[in-house]
C-alpha cells in the first residue's frame, strides 16, 4: 500500500556517495565492482510501490520477503541508489544481472537501523527551523494522553503535529494513520514537512514494535513519557522482559533528552531507576515519586509534589486511569518548558479523544449509558469497567472480542478481566484477520471461570454482539459499553477490511431498541448465527 504521507518541499540533493559516508557502517558497492555512478539523491523510502523520482530506496529484510525482490520496480519508478544488506545486494545482483552495474548500494549490516539516520539526512531542516517532538510510550494510554498533550498546546496558542493510532495531523491538516509509529523515511519525511509547515511542537506515540524496529532512529524526542506497561504484543516480544527493554531503549540519550515516568507498576519503578536520561517521576497510588496524583471524587484531583505546588484540578475524561494521563500530559508540558499551572489547566481544557470513554448519544433520556473504548488488553478492560462500575446503579454489559493474528496469550485474561466487574459480557469478534472467529471468540470466554460462566455469552458477528447487549439494558441506570476498537473505521476478516464503526453501531442498536426495529446486520458476518455459552468451553 502506498504511503499517505507527504514530502517536504525542500530537500538536500545529497551525492549518494555524500550520503554513504555520513552514515556510520555503511559501506559503498556496485553489482558489478565498477566505480559507483553518483546520482543526488532526493528523497528515501522502504517502499517500492512509494518510490518517487531521485529516491533512496531501502531494500529492507523482512518476515515474509526481502524488499532487494523489489528493487527492479523502484528503479523503475525512479529510485537512483538502492540502501541493503549484504544478502540483499546479491540479491540485487541476481535479480538485474550485469544492466545496472553501476547503481550505488549502500550496504549495511543493519539498514533498518540505517534508513532513519539517511531519511533525517535528506530531509535535514534548514538551519533555525525549530520543532520539538514529544514521544509517548506504555502499553495503554499512549494515544489518550497525546491528544491531551496536543490539545494542552493547542489551547496555549502553539502550532502543533500530533502523529498516533487515530490520524496524523500537520496543524490543521489531518491525515489517516496506517500505524501507530510511522516507518523511519515517512516519520522522517513528516516531520520535516511539520517543520515547513510552521509547526513548532510535535506529539506523537512511540510503539514498542517501532522502538525495536528502528523506526523512530534519527529523532531524538525532547521529552519522553511512559505510561505502564502490562501483557500485549508478547507474539512480537516473546517475553515481558523484552518487552520492557523496547520501552526502556526510548529513555536513553539517543532518543530523548528527558522523561516522565508513571511509576505505579514495577516495570515503572525499574524503569525510573534504569533511565539513563533525567526523568520526572509520578504516581497515583502513593508510591515514592516527584509527583502524585490524590482522587478528590467527581473527576476533581489533586496534582502535588508534596512540598510547595498543588494544583487542583479536574480531568476532562472519565475513569481514574485518565487522572494519571492528565498529569502525565501536564507534567511532560512543564518538562518542555512551559508553567505548570497553565500546562495544567491547558490540558484539561477540553480534548476529544476519538473512541476512548466516547459517550454515544441518541437524545433519548432512557437510553441506557453507552460508551465506546478501546480497551483491548487485560489492563486496560479491567481499568474501563472499574471507570464505569460506579457511574452504574444497574446493569454493567460489555461487548469485547479479540484481535486476530495479534498475542493470543492475552484473550482469557481479557475475558476474565471483563467478567470480573460486567454484570454481563457479551463476547464476539473484533478484527479476526487470518484466524478462526469462533477460536479467538472461545479463547476470550474460557479464560472466565466455570462459577462467573452465567454472565458471559458468545454471539457470533459484532453488529449482532451490540444489538444483544443494548437489547439486554433496561434503562438509564444501565450502561452498555463496547470495547476494543474505539476510532476504528473497519473490520478486518480475513484480508478484507469491510467498514465498521462501533459508535454509529452502538447508536443504531440503542434506536432500533427503542423503536422495536428488527435488529439489521450492517457488517458482513464471518458466521451469521449466535452460538450459545457452551461452544466458549475451555
Ligand atoms: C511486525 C511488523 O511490525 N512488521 C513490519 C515489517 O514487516 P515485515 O518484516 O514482515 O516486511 P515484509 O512484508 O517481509 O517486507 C519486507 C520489505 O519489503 C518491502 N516491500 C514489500 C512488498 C512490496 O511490494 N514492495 C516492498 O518494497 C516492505 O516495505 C518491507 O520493507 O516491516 C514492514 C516495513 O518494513 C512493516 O510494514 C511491517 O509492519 C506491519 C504492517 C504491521 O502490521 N505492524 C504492526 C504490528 C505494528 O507495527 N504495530 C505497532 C504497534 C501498535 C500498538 O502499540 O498497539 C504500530 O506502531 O502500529
Ligand atoms: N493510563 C492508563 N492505564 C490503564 N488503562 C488505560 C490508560 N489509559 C487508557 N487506558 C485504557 O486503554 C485503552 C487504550 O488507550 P489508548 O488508545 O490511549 O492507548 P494506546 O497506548 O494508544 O493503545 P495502542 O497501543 O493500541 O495504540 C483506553 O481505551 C482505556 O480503556
Ligand atoms: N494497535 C493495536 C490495535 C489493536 C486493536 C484491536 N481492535 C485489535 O485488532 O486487536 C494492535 O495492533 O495491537
Ligand atoms: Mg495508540
Amino acid at each position: 500500500m502506498a504511503t499517505p504521507f507527504p514530502r517536504p518541499a525542500h530537500v538536500r540533493a545529497l551525492a549518494a556517495t555524500d550520503l554513504a559516508r555520513r552514515l556510520d557502517g555503511v559501506t559503498l558497492r556496485t553489482v558489478s565492482g565498477a566505480p559507483a555512478s553518483d546520482p543526488a539523491v532526493r528523497g528515501v523510502t522502504l517502499d517500492s510501490r512509494s518510490v518517487r523520482d531521485g529516491d533512496l530506496y531501502a531494500a529492507l529484510p523482512g518476515a515474509n520477503v526481502h524488499g532487494a525482490r523489489f528493487v527492479a520496480q523502484a528503479l523503475a519508478a525512479g529510485a537512483v541508489a538502492v540502501l541493503t544488506d549484504d544478502a540483499g545486494a546479491t540479491l540485487v545482483g541476481d535479480e538485474l544481472g550485469p544492466a545496472t552495474g553501476d547503481l550505488p548500494l549502500l550496504v549495511s549490516p543493519d539498514p533498518r537501523a540505517a534508513l532513519g539516520r539517511a531519511a533525517a539526512e535528506v530531509y535535514a531542516r534548514p538551519d533555525g527551523t525549530r520543532l520539538d517532538v514529544y514521544g509517548i510510550t506504555g502499553t495503554n494510554g499512549k494515544t489518550t494522553t497525546a491528544y491531551l498533550v496536543d490539545g494542552g498546546l493547542h489551547a496555549l496558542g502553539r502550532r502543533t503535529g500530533l502523529v498516533g493510532t487515530v490520524e496524523t495531523r500537520i496543524g490543521d491538516v489531518r491525515l489517516r494513520s496506517t500505524r501507530t509509529t510511522p516507518e523511519a523515511s515517512d516519520l522522517q519525511a513528516l516531520l520535516a514537512v511539520m517543520a515547513e509547515r510552521g509547526v513548532e511542537r510535535c506529539t506523537m506515540e512511540v510503539s514498542s514494535h517501532a522502538l525495536v524496529m528502528h523506526r523512530v532512529d534519527g529523532v531524538v524526542y525532547d521529552v519522553a513519557a511512559f505510561t505502564n506497561l502490562s501483557q500485549d504484543h508478547l507474539d512480537f516480544h516473546g517475553t515481558m522482559e523484552d518487552y520492557f527493554a523496547a520501552k526502556a531503549s526510548l529513555f536513553t540519550p539517543e532518543r530523548s533528552r528527558r522523561g516522565v515516568v508513571v511509576v505505579d507498576d514495577a516495570w515503572g519503578r525499574r524503569l525510573a531507576e534504569r533511565a539513563t536520561v533525567p526523568v520526572t517521576t509520578v504516581s497515583a497510588t502513593g508510591a515514592d515519586a516527584d509527583w502524585h496524583v490524590r482522587d478528590l471524587g467527581d473527576r476533581a484531583f489533586l496534582l502535588t509534589d508534596g512540598g510547595g505546588t498543588s494544583l487542583e484540578l479536574v480531568c476532562p475524561l472519565p475513569g481514574d486511569f485518565n487522572q494519571v494521563n492528565t498529569a502525565v500530559a501536564a507534567l511532560l508540558l512543564h518538562l518542555g518548558g512551559e508553567d505548570l499551572a497553565e500546562a495544567a489547566r491547558a490540558v484539561c481544557e477540553d480534548p476529544h479523544v476519538p473512541g476512548r470513554m466516547e459517550r454515544v448519544e441518541t437524545g433519548r433520556p432512557d437510553q441506557p449509558l453507552a460508551v465506546v473504548d478501546f480497551a483491548h488488553t487485560p489492563e486496560a478492560v479491567g481499568a474501563a469497567l472499574r471507570a464505569l462500575r460506579p457511574q452504574t446503579r444497574g446493569r454493567l454489559v460489555v461487548v469485547l472480542g479479540a484481535g486476530g493474528d495479534r498475542d493470543p496469550g492475552k484473550r482469557p485474561h481479557m475475558g476474565a478481566a471483563a467478567a470480573a466487574v460486567a454484570d454481563l459480557v457479551v463476547v464476539t469478534d473484533d478484527n479476526p484477520r487470518s484466524e478462526d472467529p469462533a477460536a479467538i471468540r472461545a479463547a476470550v470466554a474460557g479464560g472466565i471461570s466455570d462459577a462467573l460462566q452465567d454472565r458471559v455469552r458468545v454471539v457470533a458477528g459484532r453488529s449482532t454482539a451490540i444489538r444483544e447487549a443494548v437489547a439486554a439494558t433496561s434503562g438509564a441506570d444501565d450502561t452498555v459499553v463496547v470495547l476494543g476498537k474505539g476510532h476504528e473505521q473497519g473490520q478486518e476478516i480475513a484480508g478484507l477490511t469491510h467498514p465498521f464503526d462501533d459508535r454509529e453501531e452502538l447508536g443504531d442498536a440503542l434506536r432500533e431498541h427503542r423503536t422495536g426495529t428488527h435488529p439489521k446486520e450492517r457488517a458482513p458476518h464471518v458466521e451469521p448465527e449466535t452460538s450459545t455459552p457452551e461452544e466458549a468451553a475451555p
